[in-house]
């Protein structure tokens, strides 16, 4: 990494508050509290409504902590993408050293805080998956294999983990479930969005799997992980976690799922070029509607059996 090169042009506009918000990387983090919210209200458990309201605060707050040093180690990627290029440290924004002090002081008050509230393990939890998206995605996978997504995916998998850990204090089968869900998610999410995107990461010398392989084996590996996407999802269904209401959504959305990850398998790059990653922009979008519905239906669920049991 270049830091005397970023160091230099650091600091040529004042930074403002939204500046410093966007370290945090509020957009990705809304799905990533809304699933670690379902972890946390479909625990068997009940929840204190202040404690259930500080733990999700807490992890956002690391979640957010995580972004802002995955922007710290990533300033010189960031500065080459057209994607990222407006973001506040290679805007010349916010220096470097902000966002680690910020990224630092926020991963122990967060973390701290969520054990104050809750309970060591919840915080455990919450330290390891920043210290997995920071250290092991971001400053190893992420520029030394194309594999990088498929094992670092399992950071953004554990927030469920955590919010079912701040309501019970234990892993259990469900929250594992829940985990592996997002996991298999991960792959096709990304990999659409690396499909249009492809020139950024050329550009930056990340060696996503478009770059490395190209996009007929990336189209290939998306509908590789949506066909073993939909089948655990579905199967969820089954389980503790799932019931009809879970079940009827995911067939509805695997359904949709598989439809585009068949037809982006199909095209061929005259007709991306055409239309501009149509196809591919959708099946992005439709991953957060995806993931977004699944844990939605999770919680309903869980709200049925709450009723039921009283
Ligand atoms: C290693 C795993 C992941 C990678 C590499 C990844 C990558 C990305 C990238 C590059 C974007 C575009 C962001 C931007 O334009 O600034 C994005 C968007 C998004 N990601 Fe992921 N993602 C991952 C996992 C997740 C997880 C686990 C969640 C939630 C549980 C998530 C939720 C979102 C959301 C909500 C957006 C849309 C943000 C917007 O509206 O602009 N991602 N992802
Ligand atoms: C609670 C907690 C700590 C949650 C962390 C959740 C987490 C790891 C989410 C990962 C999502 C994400 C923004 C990946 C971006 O990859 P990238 O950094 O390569 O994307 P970029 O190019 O947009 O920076």
């Amino acid at each position: 990494m270049s830091d005397a090169s970023f160091d230099s042009q650091l600091r040529e506009n004042e930074a403002e508050f939204g500046d410093y918000f966007a370290l945090l990387k509020p957009r990705v983090m809304t799905l990533v509290v809304f699933t670690a919210f379902v972890g946390l209200l479909a625990a068997p458990v009940a929840v204190h409504p202040f404690v259930g309201f500080c733990a999700i605060l807490f992890i956002a707050v690391g979640g957010g902590a995580s972004g802002a040093l995955n922007m710290w180690y990533d300033a010189d990627i960031d500065a080459v993408m057209k994607r990222t290029a407006k973001r506040p440290i290679p805007a010349g924004r916010v220096s470097r050293e902000e966002a680690l002090a910020i990224g630092l002081t926020l991963s122990v008050f967060a973390c701290v805080f969520l054990g104050l509230a809750t309970n060591w393990l919840a915080a455990g939890l919450l330290a390891f998956t920043i210290f997995f998206y920071v250290v092991i995605y971001t400053m190893w996978l992420k520029r030394a294999t194309p594999q990088n997504i498929v094992i670092g995916g399992a950071a953004g998998a554990f927030p469920p983990m955590i919010g079912w850990a701040a309501a019970t204090g234990d892993i259990s089968t469900a929250s594992v479930l829940m985990f592996c869900l997002t996991f298999l998610w991960t792959p096709p999410h990304f990999w659409a969005l690396a499909l249009f995107m492809r020139s950024d990461y050329d550009v930056a010398k990340v060696p996503m799997l478009t770059v490395t392989h190209g996009r007929p084996a990336t189209r290939a590996h998306i509908l590789g992980y949506t066909v073993l996407l939909a089948a655990f999802a579905v199967g969820l269904g089954f389980t503790q976690v799932g019931g009809p209401i879970y079940i009827a959504t995911a067939l509805v959305l695997n359904a949709l799922f598989l439809r585009g990850a068949w037809q982006i398998w199909r095209r061929d790059e005259v007709a991306c070029e055409a239309d501009n990653f149509k196809v591919e922009r959708s099946f992005f979008k439709l991953s957060l509607l995806y993931l977004f519905a699944h844990f939605g239906a999770i919680l309903v669920e869980a709200g049925l059996d709450r009723m039921g049991a009283w």
